[in-house]
């Protein structure tokens, strides 16, 4: 049975596109079959992170009724499978986010996790990838305005049916900070998912067209979204040995000398 996900927010810029293009590449790797589609038509960029750019067919053709959604999919890394959206202002026009519904019934019975990137905001494009998912995920930043405009993002989503699955706390300080779990969740009225590190590799990763998980595997964000997309998955996340592969090179290595001495 396929699952819907929709990862939104209120405000722009706490990290929906981040989630999205971390988040479907593990799932895949964790035996997912998974898509990931940029539904986000006028500021488009899951695939500029993904490096795929200058494609001849994308989600603003097939929104404007010019091409089959079968025709806009792209291999992404570890085999998940990518709907970009253009980036010009004229495709954006054409497109018909009203379409984004018919788009998911034919991608239903292929995929077992569909992930829509969404607009920020609360515009007509922004509102129609809340209500076809079967949960929204809420992205959100350790700061007030994130939080109220999230709040909002979940009333709406309350309002026109949608049902909220949790969420994300994006740019949590790696140090020295006192965020609190518990208390988010009490502010918020729903779980918190999972809990993403401010990580500069991510902005490196973006940079070099590819996900923080592709490029730095073992950065703190990207330990965080391998547990995350384990939980999403429904399997246990077995934490690699980060600093553990050199601590079990020096251990390997010294257990060797001291054989060799013996
Ligand atoms: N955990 C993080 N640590 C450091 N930088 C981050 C983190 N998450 C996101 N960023 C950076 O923040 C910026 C905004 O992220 P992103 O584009 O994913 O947000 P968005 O919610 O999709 O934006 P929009 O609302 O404009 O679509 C990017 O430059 C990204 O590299």
């Amino acid at each position: 049975m396929v699952k819907v996900y929709t990862i939104a927010s209120g405000k722009g810029g706490t990290g929906k596109t981040t989630v999205t293009a971390n988040l479907g590449p593990m799932l895949a790797q964790y035996g997912k079959k998974t898509c990931i589609l940029d539904a986000d038509v006028g500021m488009a960029n899951l695939g500029l992170i993904l490096g795929l750019e200058n494609l001849p067919v994308t989600l603003h053709e097939v929104l404007a009724g010019k091409a089959r959604v079968r025709d806009a999919i792209y291999d992404g890394p570890f085999g998940v499978k990518v709907v970009p959206c253009g980036l010009s202002l004229q495709g954006f026009q054409q497109s018909n986010p009203d379409r984004l519904k018919d788009i998911m019934t034919d991608l239903v019975s292929e995929f077992d996790i569909l992930i829509l990137d969404a607009p920020a905001g609360i515009s007509r494009d922004g509102v129609i990838p809340l209500t076809i998912a079967d949960g929204v995920i809420l992205v959100v930043n350790p700061e007030i305005s994130s939080i109220v405009d999230s709040l909002k993002t979940k009333i709406l989503t309350e309002t026109v049916g949608g049902h909220i699955e949790g969420a994300i706390i994006n740019r949590v300080a790696a140090t020295g900070n006192d965020f609190n779990s518990a208390q988010m969740e009490k502010l918020l009225g729903v779980r918190v998912l999972g809990i993403i590190p401010e990580d500069p590799n991510i902005r490196r990763a973006s940079a070099g067209r590819s996900p923080i998980v592709v490029k730095y595997p073992t950065s703190s964000a990207s330990r965080a979204f391998k547990r995350l997309s384990a939980d999403v998955a429904g399997i246990e996340y077995a934490e690699e040995e980060t600093q553990g592969t050199s601590e079990g090179f020096v251990d390997r290595l010294a257990r060797a000398l001291f054989r060799a001495r013996a």
